[in-house]
């Protein structure tokens, strides 16, 4: 079991009915204690199964005490994320098989952050690992930064209540089975408060442990509770699902390469991205699945067979020695950058990785910016490459828009191209004091409720003054000033130099622009079932 795997209820767990809980723990003991642990063990037990809020559980309980139930329910409930983290390190859960989760759970609240002094009734079945949970505890303050418990933060603690998503991976499953799968396991398919990616948040926000959705922005997306575990289900088993995050898949739906192209996945182990290009590909044409690690290799090779991926191939090798002008690789017409990065994004690493200084922290990440330029500057180079997707989980503008504005200064080939062209229905993003900030895609833990993410789309352009035999000239972005200046369609602007200029022609180059983006058939929206048309595929 992984570590995320603890904060999880498994779905065996999960199921509405729910199995009763200990007989033990359900009567009634004439202990007002043990009276009030059983009540709200059954309490927490029915909120976390979906089955009740904490107001209808304690409303509906038979104990007398509402209050003290109430109390000793809500604050277990606040400090859930803690005390499952705390309880899966003691290990507490497989050696004291006598009680329910529910219960531990209860027990464990009353012990570190309650007023639990001393063993009576069922409070002696925790009271024997109080020393282990005791220093469990004391580490777990430490890892976090602060002293006592009163400063861990309640409820909502950043990257622990993120959704469940799973991609259908469409190369051995369907939407429909997927969804069949779970409704006969008792989950009921809900629909969004509105239409629109206010009403889907909303919705989510307060999904039940029984519900699941559509994901609103990328095709065959589930959205699920973030207590229900699928790592080892029968349809994560069988490959016909990914666990992965939402804003992992924005990357791949982003590159959208068509059935039968070229691609190179230059940073691709461990091969979810690749796996999803797949199968928006319909396992047809050629993925190069390339990384540098050899270990994260074998690991991918084995994980595209899981999943059925047929069209790529895994190549242990330095992307940055993979010559542009090489037969093998020269045909790519689409290629995915998603380097290694700061991980600052990834909201369950964030409140785990050690303090450094703010030098320390500068120096590294100006490091990885020198990779990631690099990386990106190679990606460009291809002679054949359309669409370059640059990605990354970091929330930092170092690895970010610098980036990309940089390598783009450096290439006049390439215009960023808006995501919202491609992806018109999510909102958010990147910084608009960077010139192609407003072009970029970033992705908000509070606000989209995944990972913090990046995704830049740059591609190849071919001026007017190129077309029709004009000198090719210096690219640069409208606005010295440095602040943001969409265009139209919102790409950054695009001069030519002073010398070649013509206005007239300037302006045919934006009317043929703008009836090739209105004519644009293609949209990030369709699902990856649909065919995707050749036509696309020689843009
Ligand atoms: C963020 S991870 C990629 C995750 C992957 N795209 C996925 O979705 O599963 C970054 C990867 O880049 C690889 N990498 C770093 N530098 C590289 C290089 N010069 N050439 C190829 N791979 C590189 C690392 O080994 C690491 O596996």
């Amino acid at each position: 079991m992984s570590e995320g795997e603890a904060n999880d209820v498994s779905l065996e767990d999960a199921p509405a009915a729910g199995k009763p809980q200990n007989k033990a723990e359900r009567s009634s003991t004439g202990d007002i204690t043990t009276d009030v642990y059983a009540a709200a063990a059954e309490c927490l037990d029915a909120v976390l199964k979906g089955r009740a809020s904490v107001k209808s559980a304690i409303f509906n309980s038979p104990f007398p005490e509402k209050r003290f139930l109430m109390a000793i329910t809500q604050k277990t409930m606040d400090n859930l994320v803690h005390i499952k983290r705390i309880a899966y390190k003691s290990n507490l859960l497989k050696q004291e098989t006598r009680l329910s989760k529910s219960m531990a759970y209860v027990l464990i609240y009353d012990l570190l952050f309650g007023e639990m002094k001393r063993a009576r009734g069922i409070a002696g079945l925790i009271w024997r690992y109080r020393k282990a949970l005791n220093e469990e505890m004391q580490k777990y303050l430490k890892e976090n930064e602060v002293q006592d418990v009163s400063q861990l933060k309640k409820g909502d603690q950043k990257g622990l209540q993120h959704p469940r998503y799973i991609r259908v991976n469409t190369i051995l499953s369907s939407r429909d089975e997927v969804e069949k799968t779970l409704k006969n396991e008792g989950f009921i398919l809900k629909e969004y408060e509105a239409q629109s990616q206010k009403g889907f948040l909303k919705s989510i926000r307060k999904m039940g442990a029984r519900s699941f959705y559509h994901d609103y922005h990328v095709p065959n997306v589930v959205v699920l509770n973030p207590m229900i575990n699928f790592y080892n289900h029968e349809l994560e088993k069988t490959g016909k699902i990914v666990v992965q995050d939402k804003a992992s898949c924005l990357a791949s739906l982003l590159l959208n390469p068509p059935a039968g192209s070229t691609v190179i996945d230059a940073c691709a182990a461990p091969g979810m991205k690749t796996s999803h290009l797949a199968a928006l590909m319909e396992n047809q044409g050629k993925i190069f699945a390339v990384d540098l690690d050899a270990e994260r290799c074998k690991r991918m090779e084995k994980s595209l067979q899981h999943y059925g991926v047929t069209c790529a191939t895994t190549i242990n090798e330095d992307f940055l020695k993979i010559s542009p002008q090489n037969e093998r690789f020269s045909a790519a017409s689409h290629i995915l950058v998603d380097p290694t990065c700061s991980g600052s994004g990834v909201t369950s690493r964030t409140n785990k990785q050690n303090r450094q200084s703010k030098k320390e922290e500068r120096e590294r990440l100006q490091k990885l910016k020198h990779l990631q330029m690099t990386l990106l500057k190679h990606a460009l180079s291809f002679p054949n490459v359309q669409r370059v997707v640059y990605a990354t989980c970091s929330i930092s503008p170092e690895e970010d828009e610098e980036v990309v504005q940089e390598a783009l200064k450096s290439n006049s080939q390439f215009i960023l191209r808006p995501y919202s062209k491609y992806l018109p229905k999510w909102k958010g993003c990147g910084k608009p004091r960077y010139s192609v900030g407003p072009n970029c895609l970033r992705s908000f833990p509070e606000k989209h409720l995944t990972n913090g993410f990046f995704v830049a789309v740059m591609e190849r352009y071919v001026p007017l003054a190129q077309e029709e035999g004009l000198v090719d000239g210096e690219v640069k972005e409208v606005g010295d000033s440095g602040k943001a200046e969409p265009g139209e369609n919102g790409e950054v602007k695009i001069e030519q130099p002073v010398t070649d200029w013509n206005p007239a022609k300037d302006k045919r180059r934006k009317r043929k622009r703008k009836h090739e983006d209105t004519t644009e058939h293609w949209s990030a929206e369709k699902s990856s079932q649909s065919k995707p048309s050749a036509k696309r595929n020689k843009k």
